[in-house]
């Protein structure tokens, strides 16, 4: 192997992402133009006074996000790949700045992005070149749900599932994920098992050129362990055939183009998620029902943003209008102020470049 403490740097960029887009619950992901950036530098370790271990963050989440390499999920992310494959401890001297402009859970893939920059992080530091399709087996003993981070990791438009494991492979899976963590970012626990091969699969769908998101982002945050945890363990049939219905239907609809606004927003109705996750966002329902493309010329579909309580819009064209008028619900219902963004797809994912 290599010597990994040689002096290098590199960039390290993970995008944002949207999941389910109405009826694709933990299958559609979206990954979009918002970066989180980790600058990376290995230092001549022969220069007195240099620190081993060097971290420093900017944007969203700077003033609660921990610092240390075994709490943050960045770095804890990273020490477990490294872990996994048999090394130890981070290169040194090591420096890192985060900056972060992705809102933290407002259901815009923060989480998602840690987790997949991670992986990219772990995976040059080893000097594992794992390739993509193996950095999505790790992505996903973290972040068991595959639609955010496929999105985040191959870039576009992704449709997901995650294999059946067999018995041996299962039982790798089955550790609690803060106990994979805790027991070897310290590095005194026996290595993490790597993961199953081929956890999770994923097809890159068709994007018509033509449309953008507006993300609605609320001035509160909903936890997705919170969110999920509102969910039922069981659905009736006809809610499972409604939402096959339109997921089949949209991951054609929204490549088309030009796209066809009626169908579009139909395809983006939901039973499996929204209606229950309303107790959590005040306002959800009337924001969903009442900003239609027959009413705003542009608007092609509306959705939760992942777990929310992000608004997803998409939409052709009239974005400031758009969003104005679901920030305006939301103030009137809900009695709560949002900011919003007008994103573009982005196809490239996450990438690793040397400097
Ligand atoms: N850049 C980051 N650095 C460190 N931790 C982060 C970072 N981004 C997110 N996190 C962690 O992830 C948590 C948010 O994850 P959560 O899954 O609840 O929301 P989300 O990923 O933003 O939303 P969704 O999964 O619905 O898209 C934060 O509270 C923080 O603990
Ligand atoms: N599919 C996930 C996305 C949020 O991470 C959910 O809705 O809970």
């Amino acid at each position: 192997m290599s010597d990994l403490n040689a002096p290098r740097k590199f960039r390290i960029k993970a995008p944002c992402s949207t999941a389910n887009i109405g009826p694709g619950f933990d299958v559609l992901g979206i990954s979009l133009s918002l970066y989180l950036t980790l600058d990376v530098e290995i230092l001549d370790g022969s220069q007195p006074n240099t620190k081993d271990f060097e971290m420093t963050y900017s944007g969203e989440g700077a003033n609660d996000v921990p610092l240390i390499p075994e709490k943050n999920l960045i770095t804890k992310t990273a020490l477990y790949v490294l872990h996994a494959n048999s090394i130890k401890s981070l290169p040194k001297p090591l420096k890192i700045h985060v900056h972060n402009p992705i809102p933290l859970g407002r259901g815009l893939g923060s989480s998602g992005a840690a987790v997949v920059a991670g992986v990219a992080l772990g995976d040059a530091l080893g000097q594992l070149n794992m390739g993509k399709d193996r950095m999505l087996d790790y992505c996903l003993m973290i972040e068991r749900h595959p639609d955010n981070v496929a999105a985040a990791l191959m870039g576009g438009f992704v449709a997901s599932y995650l294999r059946e494991l067999d018995a041996a492979d299962l039982e790798i899976t089955s550790i609690p994920v803060s106990e994979t963590f805790d027991n070897v970012t310290n590095g005194t626990g026996p290595a993490p098992p790597q993961p199953p091969r081929g956890i999770g699969h994923f097809v890159r769908l068709g994007w018509a050129k033509e449309i953008k998101a507006i993300a609605i982002v609320p001035k509160f945050e909903v936890a997705t362990a919170k969110a999920r945890a509102v969910l039922p363990n069981n659905y009736e049939r006809k809610d499972i055939v409604f939402n096959l219905q339109r997921l089949a239907v949209l991951t054609t609809a929204l490549g088309r183009s030009p796209p066809d606004a009626d169908l579009i927003y139909n395809a983006m109705q939901d039973k499996i998620h929204q209606p229950y996750r309303k107790t959590l966002i005040p306002g959800l329902p009337d924001v969903l029902t009442s900003i239609t493309p027959q009413k705003y010329d542009g608007l092609l579909g509306i959705c939760l943003s992942g777990a929310g309580p992000t608004i997803l819009a998409l939409a052709t064209h009239n974005f400031d209008t758009i969003a104005e008028e679901a920030m305006a619900v939301f103030k009137k219902v809900g009695g709560f102020d949002c900011f919003y963004e007008v994103l573009d797809v982005v196809e490239d994912g996450t990438t690793c470049t040397y400097l």
